[in-house]
């Protein structure tokens, strides 16, 4: 089996990269992202200024992942106050981006709050739009305080499912700094693993049709120095049958009140797999993606995306909202696809969930509404 060699050492990790931002140049406030669509051969930054501007890179994946999605809806609350633009049109523009990710309207209905609080209790427009920034930057806290909690709890856990030590985990598309205000959720119980010396090896899916696991998790593997492999996503049923993987840890979009999980295309095939396996799968994701207001799987909105993603490579990075794309055809000119963004994991798929305040089994769901009642997340319907 051909292996990525490691290439740097644990303790010379470059400081984690500032996928998003938040400016203050003479010109007045930007968002500044940096543009995941062209990961891995450039590291670019895009400059938002306005709200339609952030709803396109949101919707191109120039900023994508679940916890990142929230932090940019919040910030775009935030930049709109701060230009003086209609903030509730800007909150449903927003949220509206993109409808699986619950991160993103609750990013957006939490900034949006401060602001309407802050207006309710006399606030002039700059004290208001003062109070969506720091809603946001909040949220950004949160964020990446509970990205190290679930390291930490993730952690633990897979060294109690498995004992001796030497992890083989796979996971599927990207969810580590790139899509969060700290270090991600699965990625981030990988490299907690690597850093004490426990990863064995992580097994990169590349996450077909937009590439998230070779363009960007491996991105992030090897300037973390993890020992890494990337595999096809159909490559993956070979590995388990081949006893190479000790665990599958993914993040999450949407996790429903009964603990059915949605996540990036392919992860309800991995699941399967690793039940049949006898392999632990575990869900790596903040209370910020827990919605109990979603009863069940199938009350879960899949994103459905051009089929052109599909029929081109690059299709995603050239045709997002155009009629034929400039990709390269992989397909005959006209083919139909079928190109949902996201499915859905039932709960008896998932051996736990892991979240800021712990993990729980979640073929109840009770044990996931309590941990929300318990942790100090804010609230809003
Ligand atoms: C911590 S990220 C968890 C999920 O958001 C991630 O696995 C995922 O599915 C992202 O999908 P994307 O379409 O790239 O935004």
């Amino acid at each position: 089996m051909a292996d990525q060699d490691a290439h740097n050492t644990v303790g010379a990790e470059p400081p984690a990269l500032p996928s998003l931002r938040w400016e203050e140049p003479p010109e007045g406030p930007v968002l500044v992202l940096l543009d995941q669509t062209r990961l891995p051969t450039e590291e670019v930054e895009l400059v938002c200024t306005d709200v339609p501007a952030l709803v396109q890179a949101i919707q191109t994946l120039a900023v994508r992942g679940a916890p990142l999605l929230g932090l940019a809806g919040a910030y775009g609350v935030a930049l709109a106050a701060r230009r003086g633009f209609d903030v509730d049109e800007a909150a449903a523009q927003l949220s509206g981006a993109r409808p699986t990710a619950v991160n993103l309207g609750y990013g957006v209905r939490r900034a949006a709050a401060a602001h309407r609080t802050a207006c309710e209790k006399g606030a002039d427009e700059e004290g208001a739009a003062a109070a969506a920034l720091e809603a946001a930057r909040e949220l950004h806290r949160q964020d990446a305080a509970a990205s190290a909690a679930m390291a930490g709890h993730g952690l633990a856990l897979l060294d109690e499912l498995l004992p001796g030590g030497g992890h083989r985990i796979l996971t599927h598309c990207n969810t580590g700094a790139l899509v969060s205000g700290g270090e991600g959720t699965a990625f981030a119980v990988a490299l907690a693993a690597h850093r004490v010396g426990r990863l064995r090896r992580l097994w990169v899916d590349e996450t077909r049709p937009l590439l998230q696991g070779s363009r960007l998790t491996a991105y992030e593997a090897a300037r973390r120095g993890m020992a890494y492999t990337l595999l096809t996503d159909n490559a993956a049923g070979s590995l388990f049958a081949a006893g190479e993987v000790d665990a599958v840890l993914i993040g999450a979009d949407r996790i429903a009140a009964d603990g059915s999980v949605a996540n990036k295309v392919g992860s309800y095939p991995l699941a399967v797999l690793a039940k049949y396996h006898h392999v632990p799968f575990l869900v790596v994701a903040p209370l910020t993606t827990v919605d109990l207001g979603t009863p069940d799987g199938a009350a879960i909105e899949v994103e459905q995306r051009s089929g052109l993603e599909v029929t081109e490579l690059t299709g995603a990075f050239s045709a997002a909202g155009v009629e034929g794309g400039s990709g390269l055809p992989v397909a005959p000119l006209g083919t139909q696809a079928y190109n949902p963004a996201f499915d859905v994991t039932p709960p008896e798929l998932v051996t736990a969930i892991v979240t800021e305040e712990g993990a729980v089994s979640p073929v109840t769901g009770t044990g996931l509404a309590e941990l929300c009642a318990r942790s100090r997340r804010v609230t809003m319907s």
